[in-house]
């Protein structure tokens, strides 16, 4: 095992985590120059299209180091987003080490510090590495103070690199070899491998990335899930080189794919133990905490005989994610549709997206909401996933709303617009700390609040150089009420809001105004509503549409007509027939961008 090496980048989202992979990948000759043009570990279109990395992957390298000997290193990708900071966690426990990759021209960013953190606690070697040095504006030995004085890490041998051009990166593979122990025997050859993310493959099942800890696995070896205690036959095991390679066996500390005849992700928990069903190791790793969805929203099928589509793309999609929930929602003005649980704002937008992109499905989602906690005059306490579900206010106790607690770093010029937004968004300071060119801040906030547009605003206000960790704390009961939308008298339920009292009128105005300007002109008017319980706090009107459209072609160009019928065809795909009138899908996202 002394030749084990298994590490982990920490990289704050485009410090250059993937650059920095991809160069030692070549440097220990896992692919050839062409095959490098792709970056090969953000493998999916819509990360690679947005430049994220959402599942971890592994990659077994060997590597002939300056002693002469070969080690094999295994690096484990961790994902950058706040959104998946559990799958850090999950992904720093097969690890002893880990890189922690920073800008040197950016500097620490929120990110970096919760995921090192992370790793300290975990008892990883923490390795810092400044990338991007060929940049002109790069300045080392700033963001080496920074690291020491925000993090309070040592920073003093970090080694700078540029991942771009390559130089200095054999240093980074010396540091992996010398700095990073290798793995630790376990206390009896028991089988014990963690799991540390599994995947559904359309020709394999499902593939599971595991750490063996003690005993190994063989092809042929009858596994057992211990969680689950159900038992499979192991079909083959494995590395990836990038490439996938198939072995004979994995041994002690090693990382690699196992595949074993299960039919989707639940059976292969994440952060679950695999033993031997014959000769089990007499307990379970310790685990990993239960990702739990935070962020709900509806997705409805702009039509209705869509529904059957719908479930089957979900079901799909949650063979491979297990983080994702969905349940049959009925709405009276959407129809048939699912309530889904996401991890986070980031994490639905890729659902939807891969829903429409990889399944052609036209949808239609309602604006996101936080789960609450209700408390009943009878005692029972439900998790309130939809706001149109809210009981009436007579059977209520109380309605706690989620609080999570933000850690933002930001230079010292930004500091008091920050303050003002946390301020308006119902924050409680928690403290503030000068770490040289760099400011902590803590705040106590409504998730709710974060969920709406707190990132853009964030971004915003500090030109671009805030950055921001949060985890959740607890329930905190707030007076809060339903604002219902009604279209010409009726109320959408897809619509409704939990809002504070506080902003209930302020809102109500908006969202209304707002609608105003996204629901396009119809035959009749369309009267715009806001109300609380019986009373109206807001209204407006969309005026009829004066003339027909087509009357704008003086009857005569046939193609253009045709091109002028087909671009409302267009900008229809995104509509929902509620009632007799037709609400594009913004209309429903208004709320979103609700008191800017
Ligand atoms: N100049 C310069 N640019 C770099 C260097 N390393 C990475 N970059 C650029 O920085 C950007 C982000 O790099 P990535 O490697 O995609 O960043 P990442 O941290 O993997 O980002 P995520 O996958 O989103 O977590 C890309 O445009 C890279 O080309 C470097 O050493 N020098």
């Amino acid at each position: 095992m002394d030749h084990i090496r298994n590490f982990s980048i920490i990289a704050h989202v485009d410090h250059g985590k993937s650059t920095l992979a991809d160069r030692i990948i070549q440097l220990c000759g896992g692919l050839t120059e062409r095959e490098m043009a792709e970056q090969v570990l953000d493998n999916n279109p819509i990360e690679r299209e947005r430049g994220i990395t959402i599942k971890s992957q592994a990659v077994s390298l060997p590597y002939t180091a300056r002693d002469g000997k070969t080690y094999q290193l295994n690096f484990i990708d961790t994902p950058g987003h706040v959104d998946f900071s559990y799958e850090v966690s999950r992904s720093l426990s097969a690890c002893e080490g880990a890189l922690l990759v920073v800008d040197a021209a950016q500097g620490v960013e929120a990110q970096s510090v919760a995921n090192c953190y992370t790793a300290v606690e975990q008892g990883l070697e923490v390795v810092p590495v400044l990338n991007k040095i060929d940049l002109p504006t790069a300045d080392p030995d700033r963001v080496k103070e920074e690291i020491e004085a925000v993090i309070g890490i040592e920073a003093d041998d970090a080694i700078a690199v540029s991942a771009k051009t390559g130089e200095n990166v054999t240093d980074v593979l010396e540091a992996i070899v010398q700095r990073i122990p290798p793995p630790k025997p376990g206390d009896t050859d028991k089988l014990q491998a963690l799991i540390i993310d599994s995947w559904f493959d359309n020709y394999l099942g499902v593939v599971m990335l595991v750490r063996v800890m003690q005993g190994e696995l063989k092809p042929g070896s009858k596994i057992q899930v211990m969680s689950t205690g159900r038992s499979h036959g192991v079909d083959e095991v494995g590395v990836f080189t990038p490439k996938r390679k198939k072995l004979g066996r994995l041994g002690a500390g090693e990382v690699g794919w196992v595949n074993a005849a299960i039919k989707d992700v639940h059976g292969a928990p994440v952060g679950d133990t695999l033993t031997l069903a014959n000769d089990p190791a007499d307990k379970p790793l310790p685990g990993f905490q239960q990702m739990q969805p935070r962020v709900f929203a509806g997705l409805f099928p702009v039509s209705a005989d869509d529904y059957p589509d719908l479930r089957e793309a979900l079901d799909k999609l949650r063979l491979n994610d297990a983080a994702l929930f969905f349940e049959p929602e009925s709405s009276e003005a959407m129809g048939f549709g699912f309530r889904c649980g996401f991890l986070g704002m980031l994490h639905m937008e890729i659902v939807q997206e891969r829903l429409e992109r990889e399944y052609d499905l036209d949808l239609v989602t309602t604006a996101p909401t936080v789960v609450y906690e209700v408390e009943k005059t009878d005692g029972e306490v439900i998790s309130l996933d939809n706001p149109a579900k809210l009981p009436a206010s007579p059977q209520i106790t109380e309605v706690r709303e989620p609080i999570i607690v933000a850690s933002i770093l930001t230079p010292p010029d930004h500091v008091g617009a920050i303050i003002t937004l946390c301020e308006e968004k119902r924050g409680v300071q928690k403290g503030i700390q000068y770490l040289g060119t760099q400011v902590q801040i803590s705040y106590e906030l409504p998730l709710a609040e974060v969920v709406l547009d707190f990132f853009d605003r964030l971004k915003s206000v500090s030109r671009g150089y805030a950055s921001m960790e949060y985890h959740f704390q607890r329930f905190q009961p707030g007076p809060f009420v339903r604002v219902d939308v009604l279209i010409n008298g009726e109320r959408v339920d897809a619509l409704s809001l939990i809002v504070h009292r506080v902003q209930a009128e302020t809102r109500g105005r908006d969202l209304v105004e707002r609608m105003k300007g996204l629901i396009p002109r119809q035959q009749f008017d369309v009267a715009i509503q806001a109300a609380i319980g019986g009373q109206i706090i807001a209204r407006s009107t969309v005026k009829a549409l004066r003339k027909n459209v087509l009357a704008k072609c003086y009857g005569g160009d046939v193609s253009r007509k045709k091109k002028l019928l087909e671009k409302q065809k267009e900008g229809k795909k995104r509509m929902k027939q509620v009632g007799r009138v037709e609400i594009p899908q913004e209309a429903f996202l208004a709320v979103l961008k609700a008191d800017k």
